[in-house]
């Protein structure tokens, strides 16, 4: 079962697609804007905090190591006044913020200070001790060795910590972002299909009725659009078509009108002549032959007057179906006036145009008029003037059928003469 078609206005349909667009839009762009804050937030805490952190640690380090080195100095017998220089240095650096700053460092760079101040002066005092200071010396400087390692370290795992945390931010807004891509195309390639399909595409088969309709060709089917819009421009075509529908099928009886006789339906005198001229000149053109044949009902005037005029226009009816029906399919025929008619039989010899009319004059002798009430008419008969199709015309052949009609009628009704009458007389008289 199809579900109904919800009608919609394309203002509503465009309007909530553009609000929906924009929303969307603005959410992307504020998710965006939102990622680079981080990002930029991640950098710049880099930039303030963990590389500065990260220069003081290493500072701290190179001072731990330059103290155990000092100390390896003082231990390694050199001159008083070397020995006193590198105090002095040592005595700068355990005093420096880095050291100082440390909870662990500060402490021992007190301790490896009053430690080599006392072994300097013992030393000078007594230079033989130096191997007891060099074993008491050596706690000193692994510790200080080891607070360097750990110091490097922690340096570099800030700087790691760092990296990942920005390339995790970073990495996240790359996946925000194509989101926000595919949505927002998502969106618009959906937008532009629905376009497609309830603007584009209803208007080309619009346009597509509206030639088939100029052209007179077949019109397709218009398929009932969900937009009103486009709905009532199909509304409208429909009953254009229908229109022209009508208007053609009022042409079509106006032309059937114009060139056919209301009483009979065989066309018209004009008709026909306008029918019989194109046809002679092509006939006359490839050398074929023609009958031409005028005939006429006898004693006519006596049904009108015996019966009624309406009994002589049933009459007349029936005779047209009559002289239809006993000539070929491509002969023309009409109804010439009154009860006159003509005909024009191409390709034929004066023998089968006298066979032809003589079928109608049999034809015609043995139909039974019959009138309302029971009423029976004596048998019609019809005199038939025939002519071969000349060099001179249909006209001229129309006047010499005429003239044989006329020598029918003078002959005794009822027959079929052919002018020129040869010798044999080629008459039927009536049997
Ligand atoms: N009912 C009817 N009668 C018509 C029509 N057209 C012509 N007629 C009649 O046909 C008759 C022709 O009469 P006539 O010319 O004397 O010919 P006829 O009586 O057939 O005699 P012949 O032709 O000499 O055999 C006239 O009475 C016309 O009124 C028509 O459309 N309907």
């Amino acid at each position: 079962m199809s579900r109904p078609r919800r009608n919609t206005r394309s203002i509503w349909f465009f309007s909530l697609a553009a609000a929906l667009f924009v929303l969307l839009y603005l959410g992307t762009s504020w998710l965006i804007d939102h990622q680079q804050q981080q990002v930029l937030a991640a950098t710049q805490r880099m930039q303030e905090r963990t590389v500065p952190e990260i220069v003081r640690l290493q500072r701290l380090g190179r001072n731990l190591e330059q103290m155990r080195h000092a100390g390896e100095q003082v231990l390694a017998l050199a001159p008083a006044s070397q020995r006193q220089s590198t105090l002095l240095l040592l005595n700068l650096v355990s005093h420096h913020p880095s050291l100082q700053a440390h909870p662990q460092a500060a402490p021992l760079a007190e301790q490896v200070f009053h430690f080599l101040t006392e072994a300097d002066a013992a030393l000078s005092r007594d230079p033989s001790s130096v191997a007891d200071w060099r074993q008491r010396w050596q706690p000193l400087a692994r510790q200080l060795s080891q607070l360097a390692d750990e110091v490097m370290t922690q340096a570099a795992h800030l700087m790691s910590e760092d990296l990942d945390r920005l390339s995790k931010v970073v990495s996240r807004a790359r996946l925000q972002l194509l989101l926000s891509m595919l949505l927002v195309g998502g969106f618009s390639l959906a937008l532009l299909a629905s376009l497609h399909r309830q603007i584009l595409q209803p208007l080309r088969q619009i346009h597509q009725v509206l030639l088939a309709l100029n052209q007179h060709g077949r019109v397709p089917e218009l398929p009932q659009s969900r937009v009103m819009e486009v709905r009532s421009v199909e509304s409208a075509i429909t009953a254009l078509q229908q229109a022209m529908r009508e208007n053609e099928s009022v042409r079509q009886q106006l032309e059937f009108q114009a060139h056919h006789d209301a009483l009979t339906e065989l066309p018209n005198r004009r008709f026909f002549m306008d029918q019989a001229q194109r046809l002679t000149q092509s006939l006359q053109a490839s050398g074929g032959v023609a009958v031409v044949g005028m005939a006429d009902l006898d004693f006519f005037k006596r049904v009108n007057d015996e019966h009624s005029h309406a009994a002589g226009d049933d009459v007349l009816r029936q005779c047209a179906h009559i002289l239809r029906a006993a000539l070929r399919a491509d002969d023309l025929v009409c109804r010439y006036g009154g009860e006159e008619f003509a005909f024009l039989l191409p390709h034929a010899s004066p023998e089968l145009g006298h066979a032809l009319a003589e079928r109608l004059r049999h034809n015609l002798a043995a139909h039974v008029f019959s009138l309302g009430g029971g009423a029976v008419l004596p048998p019609m008969t019809v005199s038939v003037g025939l002519a071969p199709l000349g060099p001179d015309g249909l006209e001229k052949a129309l006047a010499e059928a005429d003239q044989a009609l006329y020598q029918a009628k003078k002959g005794g009704r009822n027959q079929v003469v052919l002018h020129p009458a040869p010798a044999s007389a080629v008459a039927t008289a009536a049997a």
